[in-house]
Protein backbone atom coordinates (compact mmCIF):
# COMPACT_ATOMS: atom_id res chain seq x y z
CA UNK A 1 0.00 0.00 0.00
CA UNK A 2 2.86 2.47 1.19
CA UNK A 3 4.20 1.84 -3.00
CA UNK A 4 0.83 2.44 -4.47
CA UNK A 5 -0.10 5.83 -1.96
CA UNK A 6 3.83 7.50 -3.31
CA UNK A 7 2.75 6.72 -6.67
CA UNK A 8 -0.10 7.96 -7.27
CA UNK A 9 -0.27 11.58 -8.58
CA UNK A 10 -0.83 13.69 -5.63
CA UNK A 11 -2.05 17.13 -5.89
CA UNK A 12 -1.57 19.65 -2.63
CA UNK A 13 -4.48 22.02 -2.57
CA UNK A 14 -3.64 23.17 1.45
CA UNK A 15 -0.15 23.78 2.36
CA UNK A 16 1.39 27.02 3.62
CA UNK A 17 4.78 27.32 2.26
CA UNK A 18 5.84 28.63 5.48
CA UNK A 19 4.79 25.86 7.34
CA UNK A 20 7.24 23.81 5.43
CA UNK A 21 10.19 25.15 7.24
CA UNK A 22 11.92 22.36 8.50
CA UNK A 23 14.23 23.23 11.31
CA UNK A 24 17.70 22.21 9.74
CA UNK A 25 16.82 24.92 6.58
CA UNK A 26 15.46 27.65 10.32
CA UNK A 27 18.82 27.08 11.42
CA UNK A 28 21.04 27.35 8.31
CA UNK A 29 18.88 30.15 7.38
CA UNK A 30 19.63 31.82 10.52
CA UNK A 31 23.27 31.46 10.35
CA UNK A 32 23.16 33.16 6.92
CA UNK A 33 20.93 35.91 7.88
CA UNK A 34 22.75 36.19 11.07
CA UNK A 35 19.79 35.84 13.25
CA UNK A 36 19.45 34.23 16.75
CA UNK A 37 17.07 31.50 17.48
CA UNK A 38 15.42 30.92 20.53
CA UNK A 39 17.08 27.26 20.46
CA UNK A 40 19.91 25.82 21.00
CA UNK A 41 19.26 22.32 18.14
CA UNK A 42 17.29 21.24 15.44
CA UNK A 43 15.88 18.98 18.02
CA UNK A 44 15.12 21.40 20.88
CA UNK A 45 13.12 22.99 18.09
CA UNK A 46 11.42 20.34 17.20
CA UNK A 47 10.67 19.35 21.05
CA UNK A 48 8.95 22.68 21.19
CA UNK A 49 6.20 21.71 18.87
CA UNK A 50 3.41 20.20 21.12
CA UNK A 51 0.92 22.60 20.24
CA UNK A 52 -2.05 22.85 22.89
CA UNK A 53 -4.43 24.53 19.64
CA UNK A 54 -4.15 26.59 16.45
CA UNK A 55 -2.86 29.89 18.40
CA UNK A 56 -0.34 28.23 20.32
CA UNK A 57 1.20 26.72 16.40
CA UNK A 58 0.45 30.39 15.17
CA UNK A 59 3.00 31.67 18.01
CA UNK A 60 5.84 29.27 16.80
CA UNK A 61 5.17 29.54 13.03
CA UNK A 62 5.53 33.30 13.04
CA UNK A 63 8.71 32.99 14.76
CA UNK A 64 9.96 30.31 12.59
CA UNK A 65 9.31 32.79 9.47
CA UNK A 66 11.84 35.48 10.96
CA UNK A 67 14.80 33.83 9.06
CA UNK A 68 13.13 34.41 5.94
CA UNK A 69 14.72 37.75 4.73
CA UNK A 70 15.75 37.89 1.08
CA UNK A 71 14.31 36.43 -2.18
CA UNK A 72 16.72 33.82 -2.13
CA UNK A 73 15.71 32.52 1.48
CA UNK A 74 12.07 31.98 -0.15
CA UNK A 75 13.21 30.42 -2.92
CA UNK A 76 15.22 27.82 -0.67
CA UNK A 77 12.07 27.49 1.31
CA UNK A 78 9.71 26.31 -1.77
CA UNK A 79 12.57 24.23 -3.10
CA UNK A 80 13.40 22.50 -0.17
CA UNK A 81 9.43 21.56 0.31
CA UNK A 82 9.34 20.86 -3.73
CA UNK A 83 12.18 18.51 -3.49
CA UNK A 84 10.98 16.45 -0.43
CA UNK A 85 6.65 16.73 -1.84
CA UNK A 86 8.45 15.29 -5.15
CA UNK A 87 9.52 12.04 -3.70
CA UNK A 88 6.97 11.60 -1.94
CA UNK A 89 4.67 11.27 -5.69
CA UNK A 90 3.43 14.77 -4.99
CA UNK A 91 2.67 15.85 -8.67
CA UNK A 92 1.35 19.72 -7.68
CA UNK A 93 1.55 22.54 -5.22
CA UNK A 94 -1.01 25.31 -4.46
CA UNK A 95 0.94 26.96 -1.66
CA UNK A 96 -0.41 29.78 0.69
CA UNK A 97 1.65 32.47 1.22
CA UNK A 98 1.11 35.22 4.03
CA UNK A 99 2.39 39.11 2.97
CA UNK A 100 1.21 40.82 6.12
CA UNK A 101 3.15 37.78 8.37
CA UNK A 102 6.07 39.25 6.10
CA UNK A 103 5.27 42.97 5.72
CA UNK A 104 5.30 43.29 9.70
CA UNK A 105 8.89 42.78 9.52
CA UNK A 106 9.80 44.44 6.81
CA UNK A 107 9.90 42.42 3.95
CA UNK A 108 8.20 43.58 1.34
CA UNK A 109 6.07 41.84 -1.31
CA UNK A 110 8.42 41.88 -4.13
CA UNK A 111 11.01 39.68 -2.22
CA UNK A 112 8.07 37.16 -1.73
CA UNK A 113 7.22 36.67 -5.17
CA UNK A 114 10.35 36.72 -6.68
CA UNK A 115 11.63 34.25 -4.52
CA UNK A 116 8.73 31.70 -4.87
CA UNK A 117 8.60 32.59 -8.56
CA UNK A 118 11.87 31.05 -9.39
CA UNK A 119 11.53 28.27 -7.17
CA UNK A 120 8.33 27.49 -9.31
CA UNK A 121 10.23 27.62 -12.16
CA UNK A 122 13.31 25.56 -11.34
CA UNK A 123 10.37 23.04 -10.06
CA UNK A 124 8.81 22.47 -13.24
CA UNK A 125 12.02 22.49 -15.23
CA UNK A 126 13.87 20.09 -12.73
CA UNK A 127 10.89 17.91 -10.63
CA UNK A 128 7.97 18.22 -13.78
CA UNK A 129 6.41 19.73 -10.80
CA UNK A 130 3.47 22.05 -11.06
CA UNK A 131 2.48 24.61 -9.03
CA UNK A 132 -0.03 27.64 -8.12
CA UNK A 133 -0.19 30.38 -5.46
CA UNK A 134 -2.63 31.79 -2.95
CA UNK A 135 -2.00 34.93 -1.79
CA UNK A 136 -3.76 34.63 2.00
CA UNK A 137 -4.81 37.74 4.39
CA UNK A 138 -4.53 37.39 8.05
CA UNK A 139 -8.16 37.30 9.30
CA UNK A 140 -6.78 38.46 12.69
CA UNK A 141 -5.53 41.20 11.41
CA UNK A 142 -7.64 44.21 9.96
CA UNK A 143 -9.71 44.49 6.96
CA UNK A 144 -8.56 47.80 5.83
CA UNK A 145 -5.13 46.21 6.16
CA UNK A 146 -5.71 42.71 3.85
CA UNK A 147 -7.08 45.57 1.44
CA UNK A 148 -4.02 47.77 1.19
CA UNK A 149 -2.01 44.15 0.39
CA UNK A 150 -4.38 43.54 -2.15
CA UNK A 151 -4.20 46.81 -4.32
CA UNK A 152 -0.22 47.02 -3.24
CA UNK A 153 -0.01 43.37 -5.08
CA UNK A 154 -1.57 45.07 -8.80
CA UNK A 155 1.87 44.25 -10.55
CA UNK A 156 1.22 40.21 -9.41
CA UNK A 157 -2.52 39.86 -9.25
CA UNK A 158 -1.62 37.83 -12.72
CA UNK A 159 0.17 35.83 -10.67
CA UNK A 160 -2.28 34.83 -8.35
CA UNK A 161 -4.08 31.79 -9.00
CA UNK A 162 -6.31 32.77 -5.90
CA UNK A 163 -6.47 34.33 -2.95
CA UNK A 164 -7.02 32.58 0.86
CA UNK A 165 -7.92 33.29 4.55
CA UNK A 166 -5.64 32.13 7.26
CA UNK A 167 -4.34 32.37 10.69
CA UNK A 168 -6.63 32.65 13.79
CA UNK A 169 -10.18 32.06 13.37
CA UNK A 170 -11.97 32.34 16.42
CA UNK A 171 -13.76 35.21 16.97
CA UNK A 172 -12.55 36.26 13.01
CA UNK A 173 -15.63 35.26 11.24
CA UNK A 174 -15.35 35.62 7.14
CA UNK A 175 -17.92 38.48 7.11
CA UNK A 176 -14.78 40.75 8.13
CA UNK A 177 -13.37 40.32 4.63
CA UNK A 178 -16.20 40.68 2.62
CA UNK A 179 -15.02 43.29 1.17
CA UNK A 180 -11.52 42.43 -0.35
CA UNK A 181 -12.99 39.18 -1.35
CA UNK A 182 -15.67 40.96 -3.38
CA UNK A 183 -12.37 42.91 -4.97
CA UNK A 184 -10.96 40.26 -5.65
CA UNK A 185 -14.14 38.43 -7.55
CA UNK A 186 -13.91 42.02 -9.79
CA UNK A 187 -10.63 41.17 -10.52
CA UNK A 188 -11.37 37.85 -11.47
CA UNK A 189 -9.20 35.98 -8.87
CA UNK A 190 -10.25 32.68 -7.47
CA UNK A 191 -11.44 32.63 -3.54
CA UNK A 192 -10.79 29.80 -1.33
CA UNK A 193 -10.99 30.70 2.98
CA UNK A 194 -10.14 28.32 6.24
CA UNK A 195 -13.60 28.13 7.51
CA UNK A 196 -14.51 25.06 10.09
CA UNK A 197 -11.22 24.33 11.32
CA UNK A 198 -11.89 25.64 14.52
CA UNK A 199 -14.65 28.14 14.03
CA UNK A 200 -18.27 26.72 14.12
CA UNK A 201 -20.42 25.91 10.98
CA UNK A 202 -21.48 29.20 10.58
CA UNK A 203 -18.12 30.23 9.24
CA UNK A 204 -18.32 28.05 6.74
CA UNK A 205 -21.63 29.29 5.62
CA UNK A 206 -20.47 32.51 5.59
CA UNK A 207 -17.55 31.83 3.61
CA UNK A 208 -19.45 30.21 1.08
CA UNK A 209 -22.35 33.39 0.89
CA UNK A 210 -20.36 36.26 1.94
CA UNK A 211 -16.53 35.30 0.13
CA UNK A 212 -18.07 33.14 -2.80
CA UNK A 213 -14.95 30.73 -2.35
CA UNK A 214 -15.11 27.42 -4.24
CA UNK A 215 -13.07 25.93 -1.85
CA UNK A 216 -13.15 24.95 1.89
CA UNK A 217 -9.97 25.03 3.99
CA UNK A 218 -10.46 22.33 6.41
CA UNK A 219 -14.30 22.31 7.22
CA UNK A 220 -14.67 19.49 9.16
CA UNK A 221 -16.91 20.79 11.96
CA UNK A 222 -19.38 21.08 9.48
CA UNK A 223 -20.84 17.17 10.66
CA UNK A 224 -22.36 19.88 13.26
CA UNK A 225 -24.86 21.38 11.38
CA UNK A 226 -26.71 18.43 9.21
CA UNK A 227 -27.90 21.05 6.44
CA UNK A 228 -24.68 22.58 6.16
CA UNK A 229 -23.45 18.79 5.21
CA UNK A 230 -26.24 18.21 2.71
CA UNK A 231 -25.65 21.67 1.08
CA UNK A 232 -21.75 20.82 0.97
CA UNK A 233 -22.68 17.72 -0.67
CA UNK A 234 -25.08 19.19 -3.77
CA UNK A 235 -22.84 22.14 -4.30
CA UNK A 236 -19.79 19.66 -4.42
CA UNK A 237 -17.86 22.05 -2.59
CA UNK A 238 -14.29 20.44 -2.27
CA UNK A 239 -13.21 20.67 1.35
CA UNK A 240 -9.35 20.34 1.77
CA UNK A 241 -9.20 18.26 5.05
CA UNK A 242 -5.50 18.13 7.04
CA UNK A 243 -5.77 15.15 8.98
CA UNK A 244 -2.56 15.26 10.62
CA UNK A 245 -2.66 18.90 11.48
CA UNK A 246 -6.23 18.09 12.64
CA UNK A 247 -4.27 15.65 15.07
CA UNK A 248 -1.50 18.07 16.18
CA UNK A 249 -3.75 20.94 16.71
CA UNK A 250 -6.54 19.02 18.78
CA UNK A 251 -9.23 19.49 16.23
CA UNK A 252 -9.57 15.56 17.54
CA UNK A 253 -7.47 13.66 19.83
CA UNK A 254 -6.23 10.64 18.27
CA UNK A 255 -6.57 9.78 14.18
CA UNK A 256 -9.12 7.19 14.71
CA UNK A 257 -11.57 9.90 15.98
CA UNK A 258 -11.15 12.34 12.90
CA UNK A 259 -14.14 12.44 10.84
CA UNK A 260 -12.99 11.99 7.68
CA UNK A 261 -14.99 8.50 7.50
CA UNK A 262 -17.64 10.42 7.92
CA UNK A 263 -17.34 13.08 6.08
CA UNK A 264 -17.08 10.63 2.94
CA UNK A 265 -20.01 8.96 4.14
CA UNK A 266 -22.02 11.53 4.00
CA UNK A 267 -20.70 12.05 0.07
CA UNK A 268 -18.79 15.50 0.47
CA UNK A 269 -16.09 16.21 -2.49
CA UNK A 270 -12.60 15.95 0.01
CA UNK A 271 -9.10 15.93 -0.59
CA UNK A 272 -6.04 15.33 2.01
CA UNK A 273 -3.44 18.03 2.60
CA UNK A 274 -0.95 18.66 4.53
CA UNK A 275 -0.84 22.01 5.88
CA UNK A 276 2.07 22.81 7.55
CA UNK A 277 4.57 19.71 6.89
CA UNK A 278 7.02 21.00 9.31
CA UNK A 279 5.30 21.32 11.87
CA UNK A 280 2.59 18.81 11.83
CA UNK A 281 4.78 15.49 11.64
CA UNK A 282 5.14 15.31 7.79
CA UNK A 283 3.79 15.82 4.29
CA UNK A 284 1.23 14.73 1.69
CA UNK A 285 3.03 11.02 2.03
CA UNK A 286 2.27 10.34 5.57
CA UNK A 287 -1.06 12.16 5.85
CA UNK A 288 -1.92 9.52 3.02
CA UNK A 289 -0.56 6.60 4.91
CA UNK A 290 -2.36 7.84 8.70
CA UNK A 291 -5.49 7.51 6.92
CA UNK A 292 -4.98 4.14 5.53
CA UNK A 293 -3.49 3.15 9.43
CA UNK A 294 -6.30 4.62 10.85
CA UNK A 295 -9.41 3.65 8.66
CA UNK A 296 -8.21 0.85 5.94
CA UNK A 297 -9.71 2.50 3.18
CA UNK A 298 -8.89 0.56 0.06
CA UNK A 299 -6.79 1.73 -3.10
CA UNK A 300 -9.99 3.15 -4.94
CA UNK A 301 -10.58 5.42 -2.34
CA UNK A 302 -7.25 7.08 -2.13
CA UNK A 303 -7.57 7.15 -5.48
CA UNK A 304 -11.19 8.48 -6.01
CA UNK A 305 -9.15 11.86 -3.27
CA UNK A 306 -6.45 11.99 -5.17
CA UNK A 307 -8.63 12.35 -8.34
CA UNK A 308 -10.55 14.88 -6.44
CA UNK A 309 -7.51 17.19 -5.98
CA UNK A 310 -6.80 16.94 -9.95
CA UNK A 311 -10.41 18.19 -10.68
CA UNK A 312 -9.96 21.26 -7.87
CA UNK A 313 -6.77 22.32 -8.80
CA UNK A 314 -5.63 25.73 -10.27
CA UNK A 315 -4.02 23.97 -14.03
CA UNK A 316 -4.38 24.26 -17.33
CA UNK A 317 -6.78 22.10 -18.73
CA UNK A 318 -4.12 20.20 -20.75
CA UNK A 319 -1.59 19.60 -17.33
CA UNK A 320 -5.07 18.21 -15.65
CA UNK A 321 -5.50 15.60 -18.54
CA UNK A 322 -1.75 14.50 -18.20
CA UNK A 323 -2.30 13.94 -14.24
CA UNK A 324 -5.37 11.99 -15.18
CA UNK A 325 -3.81 10.12 -17.51
CA UNK A 326 -1.06 9.65 -14.78
CA UNK A 327 -3.56 8.89 -12.39
CA UNK A 328 -5.66 6.02 -14.46
CA UNK A 329 -2.36 4.08 -14.71
CA UNK A 330 -1.34 4.01 -11.57
CA UNK A 331 -5.12 2.63 -9.92
N1 LIG B 1 -3.77 25.37 10.02
C1 LIG B 1 -3.81 26.70 9.88
N2 LIG B 1 -4.96 27.35 10.17
C2 LIG B 1 -5.02 28.67 10.05
N3 LIG B 1 -4.01 29.43 9.65
C3 LIG B 1 -2.85 28.84 9.34
N4 LIG B 1 -1.68 29.34 8.91
C4 LIG B 1 -0.82 28.33 8.76
N5 LIG B 1 -1.42 27.18 9.08
C5 LIG B 1 -2.70 27.46 9.44
ZN1 LIG C 1 -4.10 25.83 6.55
Amino acid sequence: MRDFLRRLPKAELHLHIEGSLEPELMFSLAERNGIRLPYASVEEVREAYDFADLQSFLDLYYQGMSVLRTAEDFHDLAMDYFRRASAEGVVHVEMHFDPQAHLARGIELPVVMEGLSLARREAWRELGMSSAMIMAFLRDRPAEEAMAVMESAAPYWEMLDAVGLDSAEQGNPPAKFTEVFRFARELGIPRVAHAGEEGPPAYIREALDLLDVCRIDHGVRCLEDPALVARLRDEQVVLTVCPLSNVRLRVVERMADHPLPQLLEAGLTLTLNSDDPAYFGGGMLPNFEACHEAFGWSKEVFAGLAGNALEAAFMSDERRQELRRRLAEVS
